[in-house]
């Protein structure tokens, strides 16, 4: 013990075990948990002679969550996952692995918020899928909510990942992958809490342990030589081509196959008990307090209303994020996180001592319910503390108060996927049913794997409003045209935007891990033409170090990365925070800056562009407008930008430079162009007409015949024996029972191949990826009785 400092409080323990008989080994968060109500704060155990630290106050929590004393610990458990996935970014050891950082700068911006917006339509199929399963099968079945919870995340996990589909809705067997990696995450548990025994004695396991690891690695492989196999390229946008394409913005290197593949099953590890865990805890205790289930129902109709939901109607939900805010707080799905000192160290004000290296644990699971932050409510599920103003507070008068996705630099990367998938899934189960317990009088159990969900735990759901399983079907499959490319925010040619010369030049610099605040800056220069403004300079900021411009107004758009400038600011922020105390360094640059932020990183939201903001003025710039600024949270980033660029920057452009608006000025690389493939699929000598008059000429009864008046093309002469073809304009119906015959999603797109070599006689679009939809919508006829060569082939 070091002089001045008090002994942390310890159970009594046992010879040789310690303190091994003080932990269930099925249930050890809840002893944990439990000793820390007998024992305080703070206790140190010692299990078969290593000693372990546990704390539980967020006094502690918050100490040790500062990265300049202490960094993330690598526990027992973690070092045997590490069996499986090496160096992946959630087992690393952190920064002293360059595959740590390499996978960390590569990976941010394929979770950044361009990125995560655009899984939405695979989100949307998976939680599609449960949602139709748990509407076929009927208000009288018990669902197992964490099982198919834990179905809906790695199915999403893998189709965004990966572009691969594990079907778990279609399919009773699970597949050898997730056989594998369950298997596999039990035995690193067992193996981290083996006694040491002769490696005899689990033979048998450990050879079954060898076989999960090698399948899981060989799906996972085979994935991914597909894709670099692929020809022509996929142009698929998911985190496996975020992997392949990335390189490292510090060192110019790729991720090798290995690394990848370790990360690609380090996502479906570390993604799908946190995940399903989440949402069952959030539909539990929904179910256990009516009026905030209540709440949140009115919420989704009120914002989703009975359409298809989209993702912007997702980001618009207030009530239901703090639903999940306050389930995380209650229920941590990750209950403890494991953190050590970088050198000897005291905590509490000196009062205790740690040693480098000793383990220590962060009982997040007590920690979030402590009264010191919560008030003497905390034990209890109120999900109105955690609307985003008074979130927003708590967490800034408590920093480190609510920590389920963990700290730091090693805090989870997967959030905003998680959150997104979350946020779809309960608006579209909300949406569509009405839930109730199983059994009414179920109490909670809680589960214990390297996660906790509830153990159970079974519900029924009955459709809403009379819907039945096929109108609901409709219902989510009509979503195709709103979550398709509307969701996607457009970017603009950067090419495009510099080609104008005319008007007062600016220079615009963005900071962009994920490219958010660099589609913002690409928008600035495609829209400075209209003003009179046209862009000289679209750079990122480390650009315009060591030289800012003073000729010309400089627009900075910057986000912030746990407090630091996005990877192409560093150079720019570090050299500015050089100059502070130079009152005349960027003397003669007029400048604006827009911020780009999240406020769950409460305490430093919005730091960087704020530091920009204010640096540049103490360094004798001059600051045309107050800062603009948007909130990743609130889902209107690009509403905000486009407000503050209308509304502010161009208004105080133009007065100070005398910029003139000028009509069509403004520059879009997107242009529409609309064509009818229908058409031009058929031979060349074949042209469309219209059908100007259709009415019966038959009453009903006898056989319909109908008079129909053709308009012709005006150069195209009619003539008896000329061929007249009625195109197939099928019911959606048809479409609907044909796409389910085959199993195709919604979103499925046909590509009609020709033999290669031949001139293939079709009117079908060959060779060209086109929607299933519209394919047996259009091209083929299928209200027509099926051919006996068809029936065969279809057997
Ligand atoms: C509600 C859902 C989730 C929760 C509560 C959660 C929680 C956490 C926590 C507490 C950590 C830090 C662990 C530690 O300190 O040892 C973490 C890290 C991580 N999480 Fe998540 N997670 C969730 C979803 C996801 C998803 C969906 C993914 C993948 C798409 C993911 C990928 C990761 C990775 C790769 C890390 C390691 C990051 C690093 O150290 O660089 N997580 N998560
Ligand atoms: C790992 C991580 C850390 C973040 N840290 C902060 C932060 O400290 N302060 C803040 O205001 N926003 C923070 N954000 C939110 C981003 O700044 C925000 O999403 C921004 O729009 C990203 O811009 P970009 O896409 O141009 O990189 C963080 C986001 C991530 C993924």
């Amino acid at each position: 013990m070091d002089a001045g400092t008090e002994p942390i409080p310890s159970p009594p323990g046992l010879p040789l075990v310690g303190n091994l008989r003080d932990i269930d080994s099925t249930a050890p968060i809840q002893s944990l948990v439990r000793l820390a109500d007998q024992y305080g704060d703070i206790y140190r155990l010692n299990i078969v002679g290593r000693t372990a630290v546990f704390v539980s106050s967020h006094a502690l929590v918050n100490e040790l969550c500062d990265e300049k004393r202490f960094k993330k610990n690598v526990g027992s458990v973690l070092k045997q996952v590490r069996n499986g996935v090496h160096d992946g970014l959630f087992t690393s050891f952190g920064a002293e692995e360059p595959n740590w950082g390499k996978a960390h700068r590569i990976l941010t911006p394929a979770f950044g918020p361009l990125s995560i917006r655009n899984m939405f339509d695979d989100m949307h199929d998976i939680a599609s899928q449960l949602t139709l399963k748990w509407a076929r099968q009927g208000p009288l079945e018990p669902i197992h909510v964490t099982d198919d919870f834990t179905r809906l995340a790695l199915d999403t996990l893998a189709l965004c990942a990966m572009d691969y589909r594990f079907n778990s809705f279609y399919t009773k067997e699970m597949h050898p992958f997730i056989r594998a990696m369950g298997g596999f995450l039990v035995e690193s548990g067992n193996r981290s809490r083996r006694p040491p025994l002769p490696s005899m004695l689990y033979k048998r396991a450990d050879l079954q342990y060898e076989a999960d690891i090698a399948t899981m690695r060989a799906v996972s492989d085979g994935v991914l030589q597909t894709r670099k196999q692929q020809n022509p390229p996929s142009s698929r946008k998911d985190l496996l081509a975020a992997m392949l394409a990335g390189k490292d913005p510090r060192t110019g290197e790729t991720l090798d196959d290995d690394a990848i593949t370790n990360n690609l099953i380090t996502f479906l590890i570390a993604g799908h008990e946190t995940t399903s865990g989440m949402l069952s805890f959030a539909l539990f205790d929904l179910l256990r307090h009516l009026e905030a289930y209540q709440n949140a129902q009115k919420e989704v109709d009120n914002i989703c209303g009975k359409g298809p939901i989209t993702v912007d109607m997702v980001n618009k939900l207030k009530f239901v994020p703090a639903v999940l805010r306050e389930t995380l707080r209650v229920h941590s799905t990750i209950p403890a996180i494991g953190m050590t000192a970088l050198k000897d160290e005291t905590l509490a004000g000196g009062k205790y001592a740690v040693r480098a290296g000793e383990a220590i644990t962060l009982l997040l699971a007590k920690a979030h319910l402590d009264p010191a932050v919560w008030g003497d409510d905390a034990r209890e599920f109120r999900p109105e503390r955690m609307l985003d103003d008074n979130f927003a507070r708590i967490t800034k008068e408590h920093p480190n108060c609510w920590k389920p996705f963990g700290n730091g630099s090693r805090a989870c990367i997967g959030r905003p996927f998680a959150w997104q998938e979350a946020l779809l899934t309960m608006a579209m189960l909300l949406q569509n049913f009405n839930f109730r317990f199983d059994d009414a009088s179920y109490q909670l159990r809680v589960k214990e794997t390297l996660t906790m969900k509830p153990d159970g735990f079974f519900i029924r759901a009955q459709l809403r409003n009379g819907l039945t399983p096929t109108l609901l079907e409709k219902r989510l499959s009509g979503s195709s045209s709103e979550t398709g490319s509307g969701n996607r925010t457009p970017t603009l040619d950067k090419e495009a935007a510099l080609t104008s010369t005319t008007g007062q030049a600016i220079s615009i610099y963005y900071g962009s891990n994920s490219g958010t605040c660099e589609a913002m800056a690409n928008r600035i220069a495609a829209d400075a033409p209209a003003h009179g403004f046209h862009a000289d300079v679209l750079a990122p900021l480390d650009a315009a170090h060591p030289n800012l411009p003073k000729d010309r107004p400089v627009i900075i758009v910057t986000a912030s990365y746990e407090g630091e400038p996005p990877d192409n600011a560093r150079l720019f922020v570090n050299w500015l925070s050089s100059l502070k105390d130079d009152a005349s360094a960027t003397k003669g640059t007029a400048y604006a800056v827009f911020a780009c932020g999240h406020r769950d990183w409460a305490q430093t939201f919005h730091k960087i562009p704020k530091l920009v903001d204010e640096l540049l003025e103490q360094c004798g710039g001059e600051r045309l407008v107050p800062m603009g600024g948007t909130d990743a949270a609130d889902g209107n980033m690009f509403e905000d930008f486009e407000t503050w660029e209308d509304g502010v920057l161009f208004p105080a452009l133009k007065k100070k430079y005398g910029g003139q608006d000028v009509e069509g000025g403004a520059l879009s690389s997107l242009t529409i162009e609309i064509t009818t493939p229908r058409a031009s699929n058929l031979r060349q000598d074949v042209r469309e007409a219209i059908v100007v008059a259709a009415y019966p000429l038959t009453e009903g009864g006898s056989a319909r015949r109908m008079h129909l008046e053709i308009q012709l093309p005006s150069d195209i002469k009619y003539s008896a024996g000329d061929y007249l073809a009625v195109l197939p304009f099928n019911r959606q119906a048809s479409i609907m029972r044909t796409m389910r015959r085959f199993r195709l999603p919604w979103d499925a797109h046909i590509t009609v191949h020709a033999p290669k070599g031949s001139d293939a006689q079709t009117n079908l679009p060959i060779n060209t990826p086109l929607p299933a939809y519209g394919v047996l919508g259009a091209y083929v006829e299928l209200g027509q009785p099926a051919t006996k060569r068809v029936s065969f082939v279809l057997r």
